[in-house]
Formats: C-alpha cells, structure tokens, sequence
C-alpha cells in the first residue's frame, strides 16, 4: 500500500526531536512508515545522527542575527540591482523570519521556512533566488511551486517587481525573464517560450508544471534553488502530492539544487523534517527555521465570536459589517459539498454574494471568488479587489498565501473545518509586518459549534471574546 504523507502528518505518533542543547531530551525510536512501526535498529541508528544533525541546525537558525537592514545580510551575495529594487519597494528592514532565514539561505542550506501568514516568507526566498541566478544565463535556475494560479501571480508579481530593472553587463544588457506556468494559462504558447528561450525563473503550479515536464517542453538540469510554498496543503491535497513528490526525487535531485519549503502551518514539523531526509526530498543538513513557535498566528489579531442561528447568521454579519466598517473585509463560507452540487443548490457563497449585493449599502465593493468561477472571472474579481476596498465572499480557495494588506476584517460566515485552515483565514488579515493596527476576526457560530472553536484556541494559543450580547 502507498504510504500517504497526509495520512501520516495527521495521525501517525511522532517522536520528539531533540530541538536544543539546552534542552536535551533522549533521541526517540524512529517511526518508519515503509513498515508502519518504530524501529530501534542500525538503519534506525543511522537516521537518529542524520537527526542529530538537523538539531544542531535548527538551533544555529534560533541564534539571533544581529543585522540592521536587508542590505546588511544581503550585500554581496544579491545583485545590487535587485537589493536597490527592493528598498525602492519600501524593503528596508528586514522582518524576524528574514532576519533569521537568510544568513542560513545564503549559505546554500536547504531550508523548511516556518513562520507566521503574512511574516515576509515570500521576499526571503525571492532574494535566495536572485543570489544565485545567472542572468546571462537562458536556462531555468529558479523554481518556485505554489498551489494556486492566485498565489502564482502574486508571487511572479512580486518577483518580476523585483527584477524590474535590466542587468548591465558589459555592453550587454539583459532583463531576468519571470515565466508564471499556472493551470489555466496558455501552455502551448509557454511551451514554444520554454523551448526557443528558456526564462532563468519559472513560478509553477504542480498540474501544469509537470505537463510540461511531461513533455520535455524544458529541462531542469541548470535549477539551482527550488521553493515549495505552502508546503503542507500540496503534500495534504490528493491532486498535488504524487506529481510532487516526482518533481522532488526525479525531475529533479537534492544533488543539483537547494531546497525550500515554506508555510505558516507544519503540523507534525519534526515528523515532516524527518520524512524530508528520509525521503531525500532535502538534504540531510536542512535547516528548521521556526519563528513565533509559541505564538502560530500574529499578536496583534482580536478574534471574536457571535453565537447565533443559522436563520439569523446573516443579519447578524451585515450587523458587524455595519458597526465594524472595515477599510476591506474578506468573509469566508464553505466550499459547496457534491451533495449539494448534485441537488443542484447554488453555492452558499454565492447566496451570500446576493445577499450582500442588495443589502449592503456602504462604500465597499461586494466581490465573489470562488472554485467554481472560471480562471477569467476569477481574474476580474482580483483585480477589482487591487483596485479598491472591498468585501470580498470567498471560500478557503483565497486564505492561503492572498496577500491584500489592506484586509482589516476577516468574517468566519462558516466556520473552517481545521485549525489549520483558521489560522490561514485569519491570515489573511494583520499582513503590514510593523503595524501594530489591530485586526480582527469573527466567527458566527451556533452554541453547537463553540466546542469546536475552543479546540481551535486551545490549538492555535488565542483568545476568542463574545462579541454582541
Ligand atoms: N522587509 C519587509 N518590509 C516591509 N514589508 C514587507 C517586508 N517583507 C515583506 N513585506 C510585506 O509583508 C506582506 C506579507 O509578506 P508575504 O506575502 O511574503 O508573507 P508570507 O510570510 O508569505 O505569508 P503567508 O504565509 O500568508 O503566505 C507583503 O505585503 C509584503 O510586501
């Protein structure tokens, strides 16, 4: 039987890792999932000193750096094109999760960046990138993999905002060519682009990708840095993880690259370490970098809580809205179920969209994206919501990696199934790294469901208030 990564994050018992020295805890029998039991033998031996040795990293990555900007800890490894780029983009000083992951980054370790939504992920493994990219260079050397054609635009976005400015070299002047090879755009025309000039940077997602891959459209043998962004929703999501891990293990080798994966959420992280080095999907030295581990989602968020009927559900949100006036707000409703679809129901959020529609009358533009909108409806809602505030009617498709920081407001219509997925949504808000503005989040529970939001505090390490009588 296939052993399934999703599986085993979820339920498997993990053993501790001994994370510091001043904290030493005894090195526990290894779980191996090939035999689904903890082995205390000389194999087993051989991983508890590849183990040993993460350790002694993941420690190294908690010594504090002392740096004042990113030019500091960049200058000299990051063309200074791209370093003056970024500080005419407002990136000066360097967030806790840049701070700390970049000394590590630059010295070519392979890195698991787990740090808050909205810590400046992004930006770290942006600048690890250009640091080793060769702009003479026609061939694909950066490679960053993202679960949604969404975040792929943001992140090919940020990366070309980036790189904006043309490489002089000699008399030669050459830009860094940024290709987004997202689901949903036009493969065969990328496919004549990768073949007659290949771009030194491509932002994927795994499904088109591998397409290409698939058909020799380009080759990955110059690929010196490969980011896996929100690691833990593409090895959770059935559709993703087989093509995944074949990019990871075949396409190409840890040999040949560094490796990054980022996210907010890793459950099981020591669990996950250990499956990176076991499965070579990471070199045996890779790097922990964890940052706000008894702190998962922002301080400065207020969480709140209404407990009312589902018949009452949505006088009470236009109630919040109305008294909250947020400057934006994003409100989340579950993804329709296949029951529901084949009965032929209209999603909830697109009720709610309605409802909103005719009902709000604040100077908020009333958006809706959800799955079942095609890549081009899809695309308008994101650029109305660039264009102004909004409120926006979403289903968990938008709480990872969405970056609109002037989202002040988070509405749960529905609540998340996951703690998990609490914390993405919650995300989405609090995204200024130094503003101290407060942000909040409510959820419309029943009474029924209070249990299941205590389990998510007691979880996540929040507080969640009542918030009406
Ligand atoms: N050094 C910095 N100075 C100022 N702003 C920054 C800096 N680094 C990142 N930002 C801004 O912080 C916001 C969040 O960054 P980013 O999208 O990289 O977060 P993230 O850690 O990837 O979050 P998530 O886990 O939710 O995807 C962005 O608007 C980005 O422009």
């Amino acid at each position: 039987m296939a052993f399934s990564i999703a599986h085993s994050w979820s339920s498997m018992p993990l053993p501790l890792l001994q994370t510091s020295p001043e904290n030493p805890k005894p090195i526990p029998p290894i779980w191996f999932p090939s035999t689904r039991r903890f082995l205390r033998s000389s194999r087993s031996a051989s991983t508890v000193s590849s183990l040993a040795a993460l350790s002694c990293s993941a420690s190294m990555a908690e010594s504090p750096v002392e740096a004042a900007t990113i030019r500091d800890i960049c200058g000299g490894k990051v063309p200074e094109h791209i370093l003056q780029r970024a500080e005419e983009l407002g990136y000066h000083r360097p967030t806790d999760v840049q701070q700390k992951s970049l000394p590590v980054l630059l010295s070519g370790r392979d890195c698991v960046l787990h740090a808050q939504t909205g810590s400046g992920k992004t930006l770290a493994y942006l600048l690890l990138i250009f640091s080793v990219t060769n702009f003479q260079r026609s061939a694909v050397q950066g490679l960053i993999v993202v679960p949604t054609r969404e975040l792929g635009m943001q992140v090919t976005k940020v990366a070309r905002m980036l790189a904006a400015k043309s490489v002089d070299s000699g008399n030669i002047s050459r830009a860094c060519t940024i290709m987004a090879l997202l689901d949903g755009g036009m493969l065969k025309r990328h496919k004549s682009w990768l073949k007659a000039e290949p771009p030194e940077i491509v932002v994927a997602t795994i499904g088109s990708l591998s397409q290409m891959l698939e058909r020799h459209a380009f080759k990955l043998e110059a690929l010196r840095v490969l980011v896996v962004d929100e690691v833990d929703f593409m090895f959770n999501s059935s559709k993703q993880v087989s093509a995944l891990k074949k990019l990871l293990t075949s396409y190409s080798t840890i040999e040949n690259r560094q490796t990054v994966f980022a996210s907010a959420s890793i459950p099981q992280h020591n669990r996950f370490l250990y499956d990176c080095i076991q499965h070579k999907w990471t070199r045996s030295d890779v790097v922990h970098i964890h940052v706000n581990s008894i702190e998962p989602m922002p301080s400065h968020l207020h969480h709140g809580f209404v407990i009312c009927s589902k018949m009452e559900r949505l006088g009470v949100l236009l109630h919040l809205i109305q008294r909250d006036a947020p400057r934006s707000g994003i409100i989340f409703v579950s993804e329709q179920s296949e029951k529901s679809k084949k009965s032929g129901r209209p999603p909830s959020a697109a009720l709610l969209f309605d409802f909103l529609k005719d009902s709000y009358d604040g100077d908020l533009e009333v958006i809706l994206f959800e799955e079942d909108m095609n890549f081009n409806a899809r695309a308008t809602s994101l650029s109305d919501m660039r264009q102004r505030g909004f409120l926006l009617v979403a289903t968990d498709l938008a709480s990872r990696g969405f970056d609109l920081p002037q989202t002040t407001h988070i509405y749960n219509f529905d609540l998340p199934r996951t703690a998990v997925n609490y914390l993405h949504r919650s995300g989405r808000t609090g995204r200024l790294p130094f503003s101290t503005e407060r942000c909040s989040v409510a959820s419309l529970i029943t009474s029924e469901e209070r249990f299941v939001l205590q389990r998510f505090e007691n979880e996540l390490l929040f507080q969640c208030e009542a918030l009406l009588p």
